[in-house]
């Protein structure tokens, strides 16, 4: 199985810029995890729902697309919907924003269905210090490029963290592929 592929460009640096700042006008939500537990322990990020968001269908329609075709060419999941809205996170460092290792599958009904997590990043590299996006799938640990628009995939299994935001602010936009659990 394929643990982690990179698309870079599936945004523009214009269209990143644009969704962060859909993402800075509209009101955040304090971040929960699956099923809405919240353990600041564990993550510390503000959230912002894409569908809550008016004129981003252009930004939905572009994760499906980056998403078929990652799965059509690497890894032939059997996905049959996304059932949940995208999401804007945003960690910065006065609130030391990190996310700790975990996996986005769980066991809500939504949760249990996640397959594959799509993760962009939205913010230069330059606006912030720490904040790398880290999967450990095997005996590799694979850290996501930093450049605005490059979008990664892994299994949604895969464990992952944010490491702590130390200086400036990194958003990304994450999106989840569902289908049928892995059995
Ligand atoms: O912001 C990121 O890079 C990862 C977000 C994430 O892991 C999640 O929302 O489950
Ligand atoms: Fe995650």
């Amino acid at each position: 199985m394929i643990a982690f592929h990179v698309v870079p460009q599936a945004f523009s640096l214009a269209e990143c810029a644009q969704i962060a700042a859909l993402a800075l006008a509209a009101p955040a939500q304090e971040a929960g995890l699956v099923r809405r537990a919240r353990d600041h322990n564990l993550r510390r990020a503000e959230l912002v729902w894409v569908d809550d968001v008016p004129d981003t269908d252009w930004v939905m329609d572009r994760l499906i697309d980056v998403v078929r075709v990652a799965n059509r060419e690497v890894f032939d999941f059997d996905l049959q919907d996304f059932a949940e809205s995208p999401q804007i996170a945003r960690y910065d460092a006065a609130r030391q924003g990190h996310f700790g290792w975990h996996s986005d599958v769980g066991d809500g009904t939504l949760a249990a269905r996640r397959k594959l997590t799509l993760v962009t990043q939205l913010s230069d590299p330059g606006d912030y210090s720490g904040g790398t996006l880290e999967v450990w799938f095997d005996s590799n640990l694979r850290t996501a490029p930093l450049e605005p628009g490059t979008a990664v995939l892994f299994p949604s299994f895969a464990l992952h963290r944010v490491v702590p935001v130390t200086q400036g602010e990194r958003l990304s936009l994450t999106v989840w592929a569902h289908g049928a659990p892995f059995r």
